[in-house]
């Protein structure tokens, strides 16, 4: 494993960005904040730029951009892939490649335990290309939330984004990136969404509190939504599915969104004693409720009231993922399954605590996540609707 350090620290001027050897993995939120307040970022323009629409609407235009792009490059045009750059370490392409996606799946294997297994339900090829992409999003994370947190400016996320433009165009710096550049080569997966997940670390640097619902929806889409996006491109469509490419991406883009809201539910306490509130301030207000209550930490009735509310909406999510699932081909759709229903049981057991998610950590127990991979299965066995009004979109 030491070699790993090595092929991690990154490349050339980049802050060192480590992956292994973090103590602690914590969520998104646990960012230090503050270090760049009021700044703003003029040379990016995000997919979702525009204010004058609500962040929905913003946020389903990037789906339809993808859904075309999938459908234009499965078309066959293909990325190069220029692995001539030299890359630490003395190997040919091949094996360099086969090392790095091993070392990708150590990565998972190491941080992100129920996930990893969930790919060993993939294919082979299919699970690399999961490796490679989450790899990249944990080293994202990281480098606002790991060990040089706090060191971390715009400018070594603008580095970050353009060592992220030579990934894509072919030219990794080291064997993480490799594989990822390799991956997109091989599966129509867009920069857009990667992009945007950069642009989820520099909001989170420089904001503490979400006005709206309108607000945490834009941060959710940055920071999960765009997995979804990601995965679907390598997860694949099945071949018999008659729904629209759009909806598919939507359903996916759904269940990151349930899964991050899932998550600042569950998480509600540690973030405010970090100094961070992700509920939308103007339901807390409309509650009755503060920040100030949320520091405290009794649960009371307004509490109760206003969680069931954020409870109820983030099931509103999961269920709009959930009619996506039974369109991914036939080795995806298991390993979904399992996670939408394993996630989406976080929400019974804040339940469960009397909604308190202020001192009480909500968790799924071992026997449940158990169950849950049969019941995933059998799920997983029903394919794509043969009726095509099932996943006809809201939008
Ligand atoms: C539904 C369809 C059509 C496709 C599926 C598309 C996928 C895979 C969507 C999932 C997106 C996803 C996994 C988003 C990440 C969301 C999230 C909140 C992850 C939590 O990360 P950690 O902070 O490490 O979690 P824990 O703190 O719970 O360990």
């Amino acid at each position: 494993m030491s070699g790993v350090l090595l092929w991690v620290s990154c490349g050339p001027k980049e802050n060192p960005i480590s992956i292994v050897g973090v103590a602690g993995r914590g969520g998104r939120r646990q960012r230090r904040f503050g270090l760049c307040n009021g700044i703003t970022f003029a040379s990016f323009s995000p997919a979702v730029a525009d204010p004058s629409r609500s962040s929905e609407e913003r946020v389903y235009e990037v789906v339809l951009k993808q859904a075309a792009l999938v459908k234009e490059q499965n078309k066959g045009t293909k990325r190069p892939l220029n692995l001539n750059k030299p890359i630490q370490g003395d190997f040919t392409q091949g094996d360099l490649l086969s090392v790095a996606y091993d070392r990708c799946g150590e990565v998972c294997a190491e941080y992100a335990k129920t996930f990893y297994l969930g790919t060993q339900l993939m294919t082979q090829e299919r699970r690399k290309a999961i490796w490679a992409i989450y790899v990249w999003c944990r080293r994202t994370d990281e480098l606002v939330d790991g060990p040089n947190a706090s060191h971390i400016t715009p400018k070594a996320l603008d580095r970050w984004e353009k060592r992220l433009y030579d990934v894509f165009e072919g030219y990794p710096y080291d064997m993480y990136d490799a594989a990822l550049s390799d991956t997109v080569s091989k599966y129509p997966v867009d920069i857009q969404p990667f992009k945007d997940m950069i642009e989820g670390m520099r909001l989170d640097l420089r904001k503490s509190r979400y006005n709206n619902f309108d607000e945490l929806y834009l941060y959710c889409y940055y920071v999960a939504g765009t997995v979804g996006l990601m995965s679907v491109p390598v997860m694949g469509i099945a071949p018999e599915s008659k729904a629209s490419t759009e909806s598919i991406y939507n359903a996916a883009l759904a269940l990151g969104i349930a899964n991050q809201l899932t998550n600042i539910l569950r998480d509600v306490g540690e973030d405010a004693r970090r100094g961070r509130v992700y509920l939308p301030q103007d339901e807390l207000a409309q509650a009755g409720l503060s920040d100030e209550d949320i520091l405290v930490g009794k649960v009371t009735d307004k509490w109760r009231s206003f969680m069931k509310g954020q409870i109820q909406r983030a099931r509103m999510f999961f269920n709009e993922a959930e009619k996506g699932v039974s369109e991914l081909s036939s080795a995806s759709r298991w390993p979904v399954w399992a996670s939408l229903l394993l996630y989406r049981q976080i929400l019974d057991s804040i339940e469960a605590n009397d909604y308190n998610n202020f001192t009480k950590r909500a968790y799924v127990g071992k026997l449940k996540k158990l169950l849950s991979l049969p019941a995933a299965y059998g799920r997983a066995l029903i394919g794509p609707s043969k009726n095509l009004t099932k996943m006809v979109t809201t939008k």
